[in-house]
């Protein structure tokens, strides 16, 4: 399986337009991978507050056709990143969107823990509440965005499900690097799956971001990892340590379910 993370840089000297059409180009340039992965909010950035309203789209809207076409152009499996989808329904939404080799929709995902406790996306959007998993020929992605790496029980939620590689679209912050580094990889020890994670490079409403794409395996060894700046890291890895890694090191059969909470005198 050869995965291609691409690190876009998110600047506000940037206009959306201009760095879709960038993404695209960058996603046809992956052609052969099996996998390509867009961060988290690529088209405003995580922390461009005040653009989410002004920059939501619909789930089909000019992200998701452009998308579907680089997919289809590259013949890749794409994790798009997430776009600030305007459900006309309801609030807004943090949503995944991933495509087949033929430019289907093969999944989406609403992000369920939403950042920023009594600001920015916490009060702007809407909470997704279903775990998604999507079933690729040599692998099954369980899919997380961002903060969700901080919440172990969404990841064993999807393991459960049966997913085998994580996939976090992220728009982390470098203040707090040192933590999706370490997150990546206990998701991943813990898990006993890869984690391929795609963080943004560059600064968006004054947060410098940490990009730092990291790709784990089930054992916890890190693959690749980017460094700051815009980048797009490639790595091949055998989804087949998954099974080899569950088998030889079987913890996650010694789980014990339903513990009672402490008795109160
Ligand atoms: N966009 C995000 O979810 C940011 C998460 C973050 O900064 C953190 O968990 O730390």
């Amino acid at each position: 399986m050869r995965a291609s993370v691409i690190q876009i840089a998110v600047d506000e000297g940037e206009s959306v337009e201009s760095r879709r059409r960038r993404a695209a180009s960058m996603v046809r340039d992956q052609a052969g991978a099996d996998l390509v992965v867009l961060p988290e909010l690529w088209t405003t950035g995580a922390f461009a507050y005040e653009e989410f309203g002004q920059e939501a789209e619909p789930l089909e809207g000019p992200t998701y056709e452009t998308m579907a076409k680089a997919a289809s152009d590259a013949g890749v499996w794409l994790h798009a990143g997430s776009i600030p989808e305007r459900d006309p329904e309801g609030p807004l939404y943090n949503t995944s969107l991933v495509f087949s080799p033929a430019g289907d929709l093969a999944a989406v995902y609403r992000k369920i823990h939403r950042f920023g406790f009594d600001k920015g996306e916490a009060v702007l959007m809407g909470a997704g509440a279903e775990l998604v998993t999507v079933r690729l020929p040599s692998t099954t992605l369980g899919l997380g965005t961002c903060y969700d790496l901080r919440f172990p029980e969404l990841f064993r939620g999807l393991v459960d499900a049966g997913a085998e590689t994580l996939v976090v679209p992220a728009g982390w912050p470098e203040r707090r690097r040192a933590h999706w580094t370490l997150l990546a990889q206990a998701r991943a020890v813990e898990n006993q799956s890869f984690v391929v994670a795609c963080g943004t490079a560059g600064t968006h409403a004054g947060v410098p971001q940490a990009g730092h794409s990291i790709v784990v395996d089930p054992w916890g060894e890190v693959l690749a990892q980017a460094g700051a700046g815009e980048e797009v890291l490639t790595v091949e890895f055998d989804p087949g340590k998954v099974a080899t890694t569950r088998e030889q090191f079987p913890v996650l059969k010694d789980r014990v379910l339903g513990l009672q909470p402490p008795r109160r005198p």
